[in-house]
């Protein structure tokens, strides 16, 4: 529930969902299926959403929005005030984060890790810089401004851990999502490339006559910055495509190409309506990309009653908790765990060290050594690596099938500890017979694969401050089963990560026994080559 419109009172939320409605419907080309209707969700912490109000056959459209609606660079008039800033570089100014279960990199706001010096240059906007700008510049319209009606529905409040104390960041325990949330650096890109650019230009920023008193000072700005890029991050989306993606899709190997709400491109944009609909993993409706026109159409049949969802990918809990305030049961099957290298290379130095008839110490600081320059030769060495399940995709209709389970550890991981197993022997060279017989021995190196992953992922589940079971405990208590408030949210994202690092223990130990089971068999036939000597 990143919209915590909570405390409207019903009266004033309902009339401000009547102007909503009045104002997209008059819009030139927009239609509204008569069969649908925008609800207060607050009561289930889900805002405002859209339900059937009669049974809906599937490939129905349920409205249609015209490009000139939507709130974009094209259709801002702050586009032609301040045309400087947006002919600029368009190339987004951050290297953008990606977790490695979803489609591209590009989709991003800034994040701890892409951090940029353009962040001190008001001149050098992207993408997201310039969305912020454009919906500041028309909330500070205030009334005289096309999306009024609009802007006035969207949430001032978020759930998203942006906003989080450090109490309830806490609870996120050792989820790797704490390190994402990226306060300080959103606050710096909001100081730099935004307050700076309404303070330069209140002309352009404010409606004329605007006195001086009435304007905002820094620190109301940062905020309001800082509200607008949360309301993108949650209500976005991806214009990038002109034609009707149904063409697109046709094309796509993975069949569902999730709505890129929230994500960044050069052509991101607000769409009213659109974003009125809640989502889920399973869904029931789809946003189709036309040249004139965004068409929500049903996917399947909708009952009465039922809710219009739509789809934001296969985000992880933890993922789609940063994104957009709200978590899941149906995206639990997306969660995965990161597990740094460190971890996986303390395991393999336990197993090397281990190793039957070693006589010497590894020179482990050699072994570092190596490492070091193979990073540079070969630039490819990741600082950590995520665990996922394997899951189907959602069918045509939005539904998933079969459940997800957790498969193998990423073929990047076996890599690099290939690569890290190499530098060892090389190090101890034949300085240690058992060691460099033992590294040499394909079985031998699959053992300390699996046994060093199998600490790492016992050492992770360790850096929680609670147990899985002690989570279990708080999660039972839920009312309605779905966490809705911050701290539950916390809790039931870190109980992912827990079953994950659990699955990929139970995984790897009976990778571990079958391994056993064939080396005895190895042992029972003798080699071929022992066999002619
Ligand atoms: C695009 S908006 C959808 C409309 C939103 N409910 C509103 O009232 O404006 C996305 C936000 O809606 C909420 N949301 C979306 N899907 C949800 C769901 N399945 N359950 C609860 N909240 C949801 C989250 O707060 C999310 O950040």
């Amino acid at each position: 529930m990143a919209t915590t419109t909570d405390t409207v009172p019903a009266g004033d939320f309902e009339q401000q969902t009547q102007k909503f409605l009045e104002w997209f419907t008059s819009q030139p080309g927009a239609t509204f299926h008569k069969d649908i209707k925008l609800v207060d969700l607050r009561d289930k912490s889900a805002g405002r959403g859209i339900i059937a109000t009669a049974p809906i056959p599937a490939d129905t459209t349920l409205f249609t929005i015209p490009r000139a609606s939507i709130l974009c660079a094209t259709t801002s008039p702050l586009a032609k005030k301040l045309p400087h800033l947006f002919k600029g570089p368009a190339e987004p100014t951050v290297a953008e984060e990606s977790p490695s279960h979803t489609a591209d990199a590009d989709d991003e706001p800034p994040s701890p890790e892409n951090d940029d010096d353009d962040a001190e240059d008001s001149q050098s906007q992207d993408s997201w810089t310039l969305l912020i700008l454009i919906l500041m510049h028309e909330y500070l319209q205030g009334s005289s401004s096309n999306w009024s009606p609009y802007l006035s529905i969207l949430p001032h409040q978020f759930d998203t851990p942006m906003f989080w104390t450090e109490a309830e960041l806490a609870e996120l325990q050792a989820s790797a999502l704490v390190a994402k949330v990226g306060k300080d650096e959103a606050d710096k890109m909001i100081r730099t490339k935004i307050v700076k650019v309404v303070q330069e230009n209140e002309d352009v920023f404010y409606p004329a006559g605007t006195p001086k008193t009435q304007r905002l000072d820094e620190g109301e700005l940062l905020k309001l910055g800082h509200r607008m890029g949360s309301a993108i991050m949650a209500y976005a989306f991806d214009l990038a495509k002109e034609e009707d993606d149904d063409e697109d899709e046709e094309e796509e190997e993975d069949g569902w190409v999730e709505d890129k709400i929230g994500g960044m491109n050069d052509t991101m944009g607000m769409v009213p309506m659109a974003d009125m609909l809640n989502a889920d993993a399973v869904f029931n409706a789809h946003i189709n990309h036309g040249e004139a026109c965004l068409t929500a159409t049903s996917l399947r049949e909708i009952k009465e009653g039922e809710e219009i969802l739509n789809y934001y990918g296969p985000l992880s809990s933890a993922e789609l908790l940063r994104r957009y305030g709200y978590v899941t049961p149906n995206h639990a099957r997306y969660d995965v765990v990161e597990v740094g290298w460190g971890l996986v290379e303390g395991g393999l130095k336990k197993m090397v060290e281990g190793i039957k008839g070693r006589k010497k110490e590894v020179d482990w600081a050699k072994v570092e050594e190596l490492v070091e320059e193979q990073k540079e030769e070969e630039g490819e060495w990741e600082d950590s690596f995520v665990l996922e399940r394997q899951s189907e995709d959602p069918d045509s209709e939005g539904q998933v099938h079969g459940e997800a389970e957790f498969m193998g550890l990423p073929e990047e991981l076996e890599e690099q500890v290939k690569t890290y197993l190499k530098a060892v022997k090389k190090v101890v060279g034949t300085g240690d017979r058992a060691v460099a017989e033992a590294l040499g021995n394909k079985t031998v190196r699959k053992e300390i694969l699996l046994g060093g992953v199998r600490k790492a992922l016992e050492e992770r589940e360790g850096q929680y401050a609670t147990s899985l079971e002690e989570d279990e405990k708080v999660l039972a208590g839920i009312e309605g089963g779905r966490p809705t408030t911050r701290k539950e949210m916390a809790v039931w994202v870190r109980a992912g990560e827990k079953r994950i690092i659990r699955e990929a223990v139970a995984w790897v130990k009976k990778q571990e026994k079958e391994l056993i089971k064939e080396k005895g068999q190895e042992k029972d036939e003798p080699s071929a080559k022992r066999r002619k000597a």
